[in-house]
């Protein structure tokens, strides 16, 4: 299990910047082959920071989804939050916080994405229905789209795009087509871990969809896998494709060496769907799921879209 939190009555010393961030890479290589895949093929200041987010923002989704996660109050997460404005301010708390403290400072990192995440986690806390598309959506910005805002901090924009000294980049950012990257993977996760996430008391599928599709809350918790079931999942893969295609357009602004991870982060997430589609849409019995060599097949063509497009 990813170590939470230590109390901070506990004085020790703190891991260099080098440890800290070998700690990182560790724990993103043990808990998301898909990303530290894409990290992989950064070049190392990049990956690192990459690295660095990626366990913070892990262990935030841990505090709400992990093997602890009863022990989670609102308070936990005020605490959490806490000890977030302290490491923008410099001041780490543990190993895996002094790598974040280094990431911000070498990439300017900017602290709302980051708040917005914990807000994310709170819903997690007190909400397991989604009325409509919109409250969903929200949702997906706050435990997902952040990523995508904190990401393209560090991987930055291509050269052209700040050639001369009056453009400002802030303009030039892709903001809308990362955050359509996040919402496109937390819905893609949500269709994954429908049956999951139902034993767990969770609907994400917005109550809306399920009524326009006459399917029921009862059906989606004993599993009916029917007519009704397939057409609502189509409509929603369909609607995560939308976000993909969107986030593909932002791709080309970024800076040519993320260019390849992100086309090959986007690409092994989204064949998710696909295989959902192929899977009969059976997301409860079957756990969608795309093969080691299925990913290292798509990598030329990544290549070749991170080049061309
Ligand atoms: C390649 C690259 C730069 C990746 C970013 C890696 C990173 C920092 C990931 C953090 C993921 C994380 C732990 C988020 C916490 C909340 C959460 C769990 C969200 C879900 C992620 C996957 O969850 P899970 O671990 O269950 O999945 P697997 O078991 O590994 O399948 C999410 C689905 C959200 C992930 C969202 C992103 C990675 C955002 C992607 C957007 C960009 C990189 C922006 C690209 C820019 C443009 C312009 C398109
Ligand atoms: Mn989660």
């Amino acid at each position: 299990m990813l170590q939470l939190p230590e109390s901070s009555f506990c004085q020790r010393t703190l891991a260099s910047v080098e440890e800290a961030y070998e700690r990182c890479r560790a724990i993103t290589a043990e808990y998301s082959k898909t990303f530290y895949l894409g990290t992989i093929l950064m070049p190392p200041p990049k990956r690192r920071a990459i690295w660095a987010i990626y366990v913070w923002c892990r262990r935030t989704d841990e505090l709400v989804d992990g093997p602890a996660a009863s022990l989670t109050t609102n308070e936990t997460l005020d605490q959490w939050e806490e000890r977030l404005e302290k490491i923008f301010a410099g001041h780490p708390d543990d190993d895996f916080d002094v790598a974040l403290v280094d990431t911000i400072e070498q990439f300017s990192l900017d602290i709302q994405p980051f708040r917005d995440m914990i807000e994310g986690q709170r819903m997690d806390l007190y909400r397991s229905r989604y009325e409509t598309f919109e409250e969903l959506e929200l949702y997906c910005y706050r435990v997902a789209g952040t990523v995508g805002l904190m990401s393209t901090a560090v991987m930055g924009l291509d050269q052209r795009l700040q050639s001369a000294p009056w453009d400002d980049p802030a303009a030039k950012t892709p903001i809308d087509e990362a955050i359509a990257l996040g919402i496109a993977n937390q819905l893609t996760n949500i269709l994954r871990d429908v049956g999951e996430d139902a034993r767990r008391g969770r609907i994400y599928l917005p109550m809306e969809d399920l009524v326009r599709f006459d399917y029921t809350e009862d059906d989606l918790i004993k599993g009916v896998v029917d007519e009704r079931w397939k057409a609502l999942m189509q409509f929603q893969i369909e609607r995560a494709r939308k976000f993909y295609t969107l986030a593909e357009q932002g791709i080309s602004a970024l800076s040519e060496d993320a260019r390849l991870p992100v086309w090959s982060a986007l690409m092994l997430y989204s064949q998710i769907l696909d295989v959902i589609e192929r899977n009969g849409y059976d997301n409860f019995e079957q756990r969608a799921y795309v093969s080691g060599r299925k990913k290292m097949l798509s990598l030329p063509i990544a290549w070749l879209r991170a080049k061309v497009l």
